[in-house]
């Protein structure tokens, strides 16, 4: 292992492991607070855990008796917001790293051009920070982290602070610089992790909740969070005579994957919302699951419409239905439906 760091931050409530393989990229997912910012501080050298151990290529750089300073690490941090030198030009910005470990200027800036050119912003060498628009400023700073040569590159959110419309090119940058790195990004972006990661960490109110190659995390999330940002749907419960038995009396046939669970085994099932279809009266008949529900949300969602329904306290669920549907079924927020859904389209895993 590449890189390993265990930290716990008690004023967080905050207690963590992670673990990334040379070359690999590990995406952090997690709703706001979760404490992905912490790892991201912990492994950087920003914030001392109470208690834990980072550790890149068998060094030890922070435990018990430990503490090597943040730029001793070699490690860079990518932040949302590109902090770039106000007064430096954008080559001497990107140059700044490798002198100050040491190399004559005229290589430090040979090095910088090399970067810059990298990540397609050779161009605005001679720019000031002010002078460039997000997006750009955001490919310096990636330049800079890499002129840098860093064991291990940190990104908090790297594109969150940008226009949607300029996310999709930086992503593709990133993801070539990123392919024989040893990297950590943190992210709310669901594609994000698909097309830059590896494996993904799910965390959650301090905790790991899930982690695994980024596909298998999202196609079988484990935590409500992770299935939400997978546009699935989730229903937790106990698996009790072939079906998952949910609250509030929720149950749900489907598909089991081995291994089989057995009665009162913790079980998910996961459903897409394309495959629930919506009625005002339980469909008589049929062999589909029904769940008696209230809509609480209608959102247009290409050319359908996302309803969202509470079917017990705190559960949310999502079905996609067409324009004209939702406007036959007269949907609105609060009323009564019905979400019907194949049985074949829902599979059913032991948590
Ligand atoms: N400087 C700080 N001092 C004390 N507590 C903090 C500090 N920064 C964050 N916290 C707390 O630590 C916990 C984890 O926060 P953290 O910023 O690591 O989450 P995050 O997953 O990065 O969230 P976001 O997605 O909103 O950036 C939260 O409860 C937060 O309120």
């Amino acid at each position: 292992m590449s890189f390993e760091l265990s930290a716990r931050v008690d004023e967080r409530d905050v207690d963590v492991t992670l673990e990334v393989a040379d070359r690999e990229t590990v995406a952090v997912l997690g709703p706001n607070g979760a404490g992905k910012s912490t790892m991201l501080a912990v492994a950087a050298g920003l914030l001392r855990p109470d208690a834990g151990r980072v550790v890149l290529d068998d060094v030890e750089l922070t435990g018990p008796h430990t503490w090597v300073a943040p730029h001793q690490r070699r490690i860079a941090l990518l932040a949302q917001d590109p902090l770039l030198f106000p007064h430096l030009s954008v080559l001497d910005n990107v140059a700044f790293g490798p002198r100050s470990g040491g190399d004559p200027r005229r290589t430090a800036r040979a090095q910088a051009r090399a970067w810059l050119e990298e990540v397609g912003v050779a161009d605005l060498a001679s720019r000031r920070p002010g002078q460039l628009s997000g997006g750009q400023a955001q490919r310096v700073a990636v330049a800079r982290a890499l002129a840098a040569d860093p064991r291990l590159l940190l990104l908090d959110e790297p594109m969150a602070a940008l226009d949607v419309a300029v996310r999709p090119a930086l992503r593709q940058t990133l993801r070539r610089v990123l392919a024989d790195r040893t990297a950590v990004l943190v992210t709310h972006d669901v594609l994000d992790a698909l097309l830059l990661a590896d494996r993904v960490v799910v965390v959650d109110a301090g905790r790991v909740v899930e982690a695994g190659p980024t596909a298998e995390v999202l196609t079988r999330p484990r935590s409500p969070f992770t299935a939400r940002i997978a546009g699935l749907n989730m229903v937790r419960g106990t698996w009790r005579d072939g079906a998952v038995v949910g609250p509030d009396g929720i149950e749900v046939k489907g598909l089991t994957t081995d291994p089989v669970p057995a009665d009162e085994d913790l079980v998910v099932a996961v459903f897409r919302p394309s495959a629930v279809s919506i009625y005002r009266e339980p469909p008589g008949g049929s062999p589909r699951n029904v769940i008696a529900t209230t809509v609480t949300d209608l959102e247009p969602f290409g050319d359908q419409v996302r309803v969202r329904a509470a079917p017990a306290d705190g559960q949310s669920l999502a079905a996609d239905v067409t324009t004209l549907a939702a406007a036959d079924l007269d949907l609105v927020p609060g009323l009564p439906v019905v979400f019907s859904i194949k049985a074949t389209e829902v599979s059913i895993y032991r948590t």
